[in-house]
């Protein structure tokens, strides 16, 4: 039987559908390649009428037949199919089981409506077997047949038009042109007496139906015209689906590969005795269908070796070519879709297709997040090297600009090659990363390059500053604060002039350049201030420098001598009046040209106030400096308190004191060392004794001895009078005091000289020396009191302080 030979059972008599036995079936015939060129016929008609032997010749199929000898009984049970042999196109044929089954009973005629709502849904060419004899007869065997079949016709939501072909079998020596109105005739009343929708009340039956007749000769009789003929029917199967072939007006045709699957729901639908909507049916398969396509090629494609290669590539670094090769990937994979759900309705077919590609770029959109993670960072990476190396020769804003915009066009292109087409993926969000990024890079450089810089200006103003200024407040004058704000001006100009010009190469915006600026002119500024804060803690030193330098040397600054003609009042003077300016030019930070009346305050206060502090009280009572702040000075500038001021003069005055008495100590002692001459008394002495008495006196030990007690005694006797004391108050008070204290005093002394001499008699050890010595101490301390020394500080400090000898 060729090609045709296989044939299976689709339904069996049970109304079982055979899954397995189609799959095989349409995979051994290759049915789902077909697409739409198919056709499906199939046989109805009453039971043992010969349609297994029509379809075996008519198609070369292998249906069961019944042996002739053996008499009439159901041979064909359910639905069997096959594929015709040698016929164009790809045919299916269906035996159905024959109606009017003895076997089945009135009571089994539901299998013959199903089967025949079943054949009718899904066939483009029935052919109705009946025996010639039956036409135009009342009790016609196949007229119950014909009632079903347009009885269940009804019952198809939207009918598709299907081509009925009569073969009238044994047909007699009645030409068919006589027959067929008389069966044209017998259908059109079965047809208008089956009862029908509404809507379809009056719609005729060529709506639902193309009848064609055909009548053959016997087979069992006239078996060569049989054959004869069969082969003339044969032709007119060929290209049946064509325009003006058999079936060429069918509609709503299943694509092939959705034959099974739709064969099976349809026979559901049969069985659950529902009315089959076939354009919903349509629809309902192309969608399944297309998912099972879909699905199929997804998961095609998820196993792709190029893919996984791919896949695991990318997560270790940039993948050339990447987008191509993703794009080819998804290309065959919609394209292999598109072959396979090409026959299935279109709109079913797009929104499945659209599908597809969402989950194929599921799949490999985070391939492709990899991707672009990697091109950002290498690129920032990249970014990163360039800049440090354009920075080396460009300024900072010209470096920042090239290599962002190369980098950033370095990205666009890495996205180009990465840029899947079915896509059309955005990577500016990655891109506004990739910016960012770049940005804060930049500004991290930025501010260190800045700080870098400040740093270097600050240095080199702080060294430009730092020891002019402590050497100008050194050297504290009128001028002093003046030279200190020039200087301040000019080296902070050209430092910021210097600080501007490299901070032109970032490209800042003006305010925050000036604000910059004007943190290095503060810090000028601050570098001077605190300069001045420090030197003002030295201030005590450095005004004991400055006194003992002025004081201790000439103005050749050649070390002076005490020789004895020095005015040691005057020099003290202006050595300390010189230490008084230092003290007045760093009371205040005076960078702003305003003046003050520090100098004059502690002038009047210190120096005029105690030279003139015995004569004028009441000022003292007025003391400028009892304050904590100067007028006219704020206190941030003030760096020296009026009470500061006053104690550290306080404490300066006492700690140049000893050098100044040193000083006078020295003087004196010159002065007596220089006075080789004998004293006036000596000298009056030769000159009225002569020189040679005066010598013998001298030579003669025991007139020395009594010119020495006489000049102990006459020396008590002065001091227990106190005669300078007496004559203070003028001659004659002094006289008459003198006259009635000189008797008593005497004879005090002489007293006294005795009890001496007793008590020396007594302990061995208390000699007259001694008592000697004792006087003599006396003597000089009280010889001390009339020390010019005393009068130095006396006229100098009034009573603010006392002699280190006095004390
Ligand atoms: N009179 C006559 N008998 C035929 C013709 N063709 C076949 N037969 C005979 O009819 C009998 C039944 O043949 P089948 O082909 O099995 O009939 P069927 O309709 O397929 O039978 P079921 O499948 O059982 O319904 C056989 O004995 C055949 O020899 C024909 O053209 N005329």
């Amino acid at each position: 039987m060729g090609e045709g030979g296989c044939c299976v059972q689709l339904l069996d008599g049970d109304g079982v559908f055979n899954v397995a036995g189609i799959e095989h079936f349409m995979n051994s015939v290759k049915l789902a390649e077909c697409g739409l060129s198919y056709a499906v016929v199939s046989i109805m008609g009453p039971q043992s009428s010969g349609k297994s032997t029509l379809l075996n010749h008519l198609f070369g199929t292998n249906f069961r037949e019944m042996d002739a000898f053996r008499g009439r009984s159901q041979t064909t049970k359910g639905i069997w199919l096959a594929k015709c042999a040698n016929v164009e196109p790809f045919t299916v044929v269906m035996d159905l089981e024959g109606t009017d089954g003895r076997e089945r009973g009135e009571d089994d005629t539901a299998f013959e409506k199903q089967s025949a709502l079943f054949a009718l849904a899904i066939s483009d060419i029935v052919l109705i077997n009946m025996w010639c004899h039956d036409i135009g007869r009342e009790q016609a065997a196949n007229k119950p047949l014909l009632k079903t079949v347009f009885q269940v016709m009804m019952r198809l939501f939207s009918p598709r038009k299907t081509t009925l072909l009569f073969v009238i079998r044994d047909k007699t020596k009645t030409p068919l042109e006589h027959l067929e109105p008389v069966l044209r005739e017998d259908i059109q009343k079965i047809w208008d007496n089956v009862p029908k929708p509404q809507a379809h009340k009056e719609t005729p039956l060529s709506e639902f139906f193309n009848v064609e007749v055909v009548a053959l000769s016997s087979f069992e009789e006239k078996e060569v015209l049989f054959r004869e003929q069969v082969a003339s029917l044969r032709q007119r199967f060929y290209h049946s689906i064509a325009p003006g072939g058999l079936a060429g007006d069918r509609r709503g045709v299943v694509p092939a590969s959705g034959f099974s699957f739709s064969a099976q729901q349809i026979w559901m639908v049969i069985k659950e005795n529902k009315d089959l909507d076939l354009p919903a049916h349509k629809v309902m398969v192309a969608t399944v269908r297309c998912e099972e396509i879909a699905n199929e090629k997804l998961a095609y494609t998820s196993a792709d070796k190029e893919w996984v290669q791919l896949e695991e590539a990318v997560q270790h670094d940039i993948v050339p070519g990447f987008g191509k090769k993703i794009t080819a990937i998804l290309d065959k994979c919609l394209a292999g879709y598109d072959i396979e759900a090409f026959y299935f309705e279109e709109a079913v077919r797009t929104s499945k297709r659209q599908q597809l590609e969402s989950k194929l770029l599921q799949l490999v959109s985070p391939a492709y997040q990899t991707m672009l993670g990697h091109i950002r960072s290498k690129v920032l990476d990249d970014f990163k090297e360039a800049f440090d190396k354009a920075l080396e020769k460009e300024g900072f804003a010209v470096a920042a600009l090239e290599c962002t915009q190369s980098s950033m066009f370095k990205f666009d292109r890495c996205c180009e090659d990465a840029a899947i087409e079915q896509a059309n993926w955005d990577p500016s969000k990655i891109r506004d990363k990739l910016q960012r990024d770049i940005d804060t890079h930049l500004a991290s450089v930025r501010t260190a390059k800045l700080s870098e810089l400040t740093a270097l200006f600050e240095g080199q103003l702080n060294k430009a500053l730092a020891e002019p200024v402590e050497a100008l407040l050194d050297a504290a004058s009128d001028n002093t604060w003046p030279a200190v704000r020039e200087l301040l001006q000019r080296e902070t100009e050209s430092a910021v002039s210097g600080f501007a010009s490299a901070l032109s190469t970032f490209a800042l915006d003006q305010a925050t350049v000036d604000k910059m600026l004007v943190k290095l002119k503060e810090y000028g500024k601050n570098v001077v201030e605190s300069k001045a804060r420090e030197e003002a803690g030295r201030v005590l030193i450095r005004m004991k420098d400055r006194f003992s330098t002025l004081f201790s040397r000439d103005a050749d600054s050649m070390p002076r001598i005490w020789t004895g003609k020095e005015d040691i009042k005057a020099i003290t003077k202006s050595a300390r009046s010189a230490s008084l300016k230092l003290l007045s030019v760093m009371a205040a930070i005076r960078l702003d040209e305003e003046t003050d009346k520090i100098e004059e305050t502690l002038l009047l206060a210190l120096v005029d106030a105690s030279s003139n502090g015995v004569k004028n009280r009441s000022i003292q009572s007025l003391d400028p400096l009892a304050s904590s702040s100067w007028q006219e000075v704020p206190s941030a500038k003030t760096l020296i308190s009026p009470v500061q001021c006053k104690n550290l003069w306080r404490q300066f005055k006492a700690e140049t004191e000893y050098t100044v008495t040193q000083a006078i100590a020295a003087q004196e002692a010159n002065k007596r060392n220089n006075s080789m001459l004998p004293p006036p008394w000596a000298i009056a002495a030769i000159l009225v004794l002569g020189f040679n008495e005066f010598m013998t006196l001298l030579r003669n030990p025991l007139y020395l001895g009594v010119i020495f007690v006489v000049f102990l005694v006459g020396k008590a006797i002065w001091v227990q009078l106190d005669i300078t004391g007496a004559f203070q108050n003028g001659a004659l008070p002094g006289l008459l005091s003198l006259s009635t204290k000189f008797l008593p005093t005497v004879m005090n002394i002489l007293k006294r000289l005795a009890e001496e001499g007793q008590q020396a008699a007594a302990p061995p050890s208390q000699s007259k020396p001694e008592l000697d010595s004792k006087v003599f101490r006396n003597s000089i301390r009280s010889n001390s009191t009339s020390d010019p020394s005393s009068n130095i500080s006396s006229t100098e400090d009034g009573d603010e302080y006392s002699s280190p000898l006095r004390k």
